[in-house]
């Protein structure tokens, strides 16, 4: 059986997400589409030859008979309504990152998961699925370096557009790493705090740039990620565990040593479409196989309403400057799988 995908918002992933799912994966199709700009829409199906009908709305596509799933690909602000149309409808939804932009946006769609009784929603936290990651967790899981007890992360974008302002350094681009690693520690979050170094000259007026986010965990462990979205020279992930007897660093992304006018050198990615390019093939083949049984797999809209109750206290803390607790409420027991 092919599944049928409708797809909410044809911007820059939603196409990634539309390309590898017409012309990598299998099991799949791209049945519908949707943009609040419908000329966005249009060009987005043209260039693959799809013949997938254009709604007008996103629960105008969730409604059809046409769409057994939905993949939403909009801005992070307009996610909860269609992730709540498609849960209400019984079809399995992934969501790009972030669930919802609040903590109570997140909770209103967990609410009305466990009411229907099925898991139905995905959430695209791929670094999850990045082979990087997963040998990290594999590592501090099987305590090849005692157990960890600091993380010096880094998230670097070369830039960012005069759209994105400063809570977005939480909602848009910390959201991974407060997923990661509360995922790669098996542990919650205590509290958040966070300082901002000397203003990078790059950044636009209305954005702080660079910020380091200073995170305590529940089993004491300190983290600190440094966010720079306008570090000029590339796309840079890094993260590294300290444990009680060793040490676990995320490999750089494979590339090409070369010697070359008496230099030796490395290319740098530039960008995110890159550096997680496996990563969002493997989650997109985790949902289309749940989705395929009317169900969900991977990040869970608990996982999405963690990250955004940490969220909340990180943009909390930047505009007070203080240590601002994190209080997660007991996860239900449907979220136990
Ligand atoms: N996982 C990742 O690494 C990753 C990477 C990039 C983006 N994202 C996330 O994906 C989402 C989209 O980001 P993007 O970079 O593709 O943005 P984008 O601006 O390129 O595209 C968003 C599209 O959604 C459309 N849109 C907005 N509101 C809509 C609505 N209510 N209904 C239908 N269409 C609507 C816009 O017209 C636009 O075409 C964001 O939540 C972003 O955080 C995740
Ligand atoms: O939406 C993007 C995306 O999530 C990238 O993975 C992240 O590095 C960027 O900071 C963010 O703006």
């Amino acid at each position: 059986m092919t599944l049928n995908i409708g797809v909410i918002g044809t911007g820059a992933i939603g196409r990634e997400h539309m390309r590898r799912i017409t012309q990598v994966l299998s099991g799949a199709r791209i049945s519908a589409v949707t943009d609040v700009n419908r000329a966005a829409a249009e060009s987005a199906i043209a260039p693959l030859g799809l013949e997938a009908e254009i709604f007008l709305t996103g629960p105008d596509l969730i409604a059809s008979p046409s769409v057994d799933a939905v993949l939403v690909t909009s801005f992070g602000a307009a996610h909860e309504p269609d992730v709540l149309a498609a849960v209400k409808a019984g079809k399995p939804v992934f969501c790009e990152k972030p669930l919802a932009t609040t903590a109570q946006g997140c909770r209103n769609i967990v609410e009305a998961e466990v009411a229907g009784g099925r898991r139905l929603v995905q959430v695209g936290f791929m670094r999850r699925y990045d082979a990087g990651y997963r040998m990290l967790r594999k590592i501090i899981a099987e305590d090849g370096i005692g157990a960890p007890l600091m993380v010096h992360a880094a998230h670097r974008n070369p830039g960012v557009g005069t759209n994105y302002v400063t809570e977005m350094a939480i909602h848009d681009t910390l959201i991974h790493e407060i997923d990661v690693l509360r995922w790669l520690l098996d542990d919650d979050y205590k509290t958040v705090q966070v300082v901002y170094p000397r203003r990078s000259p790059n950044a636009h007026e209305n954005l702080r740039d660079p910020q380091i986010v200073l995170i305590e965990t529940a089993k004491g462990v300190r983290i600190d990620v440094e966010i720079f979205v306008n570090c000029v020279y590339g796309y840079d992930i890094q993260c590294e565990v300290v444990g009680e007897t060793g040490l676990a660093k995320l490999p750089e992304p494979m590339s090409i040593q070369t010697r070359s006018k008496a230099r030796l050198s490395n290319e740098i990615l530039t960008d995110w479409k890159d550096r997680f390019i496996d990563a969002y093939d493997v989650e997109l083949r985790d949902f289309i196989e749940a989705a395929s049984k009317g169900t969900a797999a991977g990040p869970s809209s608990w996982d999405g309403y963690a990250a955004a109750v940490a969220a909340d206290a990180c943009v909390e803390a930047q505009k007070s400057g203080q240590i601002v607790p994190v209080t997660m409420p007991e996860k239900p027991a449907f979220y136990n799988f």
